[in-house]
């Protein structure tokens, strides 16, 4: 088989589902590391990404927790490149470890990756990107009486989570690094958390104070390295029609006309499967010849396998 490009973005079930401990999360990491390095052991070169949005929120809470005039919160973009720090860590030890066990000689690096937006995006004055824990909505009454400029929307389902602005990224700076680091044989990881979001100011880049989505940084960067394919690992095996009904249909292989006429019909939740629909068309269409794939970390070995999973084309 011929070497593939991968860039892989990881959702949040893969890091954090309910416990939020170190060792808890390594734990997952440790896990999902099994299922990245069958991509390693078939020959392909693989980039990883990840979300960060319950540990960039958990992060601002801690950090507003002990704060003092002497020692202050960090800003969002830096607590953003924090968890691209922490989780980054957790990934290239986890990962490192399984690429040992397989016999193989391949260094996994983290990347502290810097993702431009434009200063003038109205997504700044619109939050909509979901952080840190959920509430009931007694306790946002509470919070929002200490902090009446956050803003919480119900999440999921699952209760009210805090929201930030998230800007969708124009460029990735360090893609050329990316690059150099794939062509020398080493995994990335990179543009985690979507990346610190910065705005280009002269010759300064200013970070802002914002979550980028995963997948559409994820999208950006597989564009920019020329992947073969962008892999949205999430909870589902696949992207449904008519999902969590009676009449849910499984999409395997799908194009990018079929997918807007889905969207059109509200076929995708705004929060969660719509941004990665959207991420797997724009690299549909602006890569050359890349296709996307949405598919679930178990499912991993089906779709080396037999291409199970959904595959987006153009
Ligand atoms: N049409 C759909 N097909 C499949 N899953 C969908 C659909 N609409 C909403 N979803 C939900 O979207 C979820 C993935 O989004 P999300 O949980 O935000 O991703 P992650 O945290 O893995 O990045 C799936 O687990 C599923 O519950
Ligand atoms: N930054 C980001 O998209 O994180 P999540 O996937 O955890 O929401």
């Amino acid at each position: 088989m011929t070497k593939r490009r991968i860039v892989v973005a990881l959702g949040g079930n893969a890091i954090l589902s309910k416990d939020a401990s170190a060792e808890a999360q390594q734990q997952a990491l440790r896990d999902t590391a099994k299922y990245l390095v069958q991509f390693i052991k078939q020959g392909d070169d693989l980039i990883v990404s990840h979300g960060n949005g319950p540990q960039v929120g958990n992060l601002l809470l801690q950090q507003a927790a002990g704060s003092t005039d002497k020692n202050p919160a960090m800003p969002l973009d830096t607590a953003v490149a924090m968890t691209q720090g922490s989780i980054g860590y957790w990934m290239q030890n986890a990962l490192g470890e399984e690429i040992a066990k397989a016999g193989l000689d391949k260094d996994v690096t983290t990347v502290v990756t810097q993702v431009e937006v434009n200063a003038d995006d109205q997504a700044f004055t619109n939050p909509t990107k979901p952080i840190g824990p959920f509430y009931t909505k007694d306790e946002i009454g509470a919070i929002k009486d200490a902090h009446p400029d956050q803003t919480f929307v119900e999440d999921a389902g699952r209760g009210y989570r805090r929201v930030v602005p998230s800007p969708r990224p124009t460029g990735v700076k360090e893609y050329k690094a990316i690059n150099a680091m794939v062509e020398a044989g080493i995994v990335p990881i990179s543009v985690g958390g979507g990346g610190v979001p910065v705005v280009q100011e002269g010759n300064r880049l200013v970070g802002r104070e914002a979550v980028i989505d995963k997948d559409f940084a994820s999208e950006k960067l597989a564009e920019l390295v020329n992947a073969d394919l962008l892999i949205v690992l999430t909870a589902v095996d696949n992207i449904y029609i008519n999902f969590n009904k009676p009449d849910q249909k499984k999409l395997e292989t799908v194009s990018v006309a079929e997918l807007k006429q889905y969207i059109d019909q509200d076929q995708f939740a705004k929060g969660s499967m719509l941004p990665k629909v959207q991420a797997a068309i724009d690299f549909v269409e602006h890569s050359n010849g890349g296709k996307a794939v949405v598919t679930s970390l178990e499912n991993v070995g089906n779709f080396l396998k037999n291409g199970d999973g959904t595959i987006i084309t153009k």
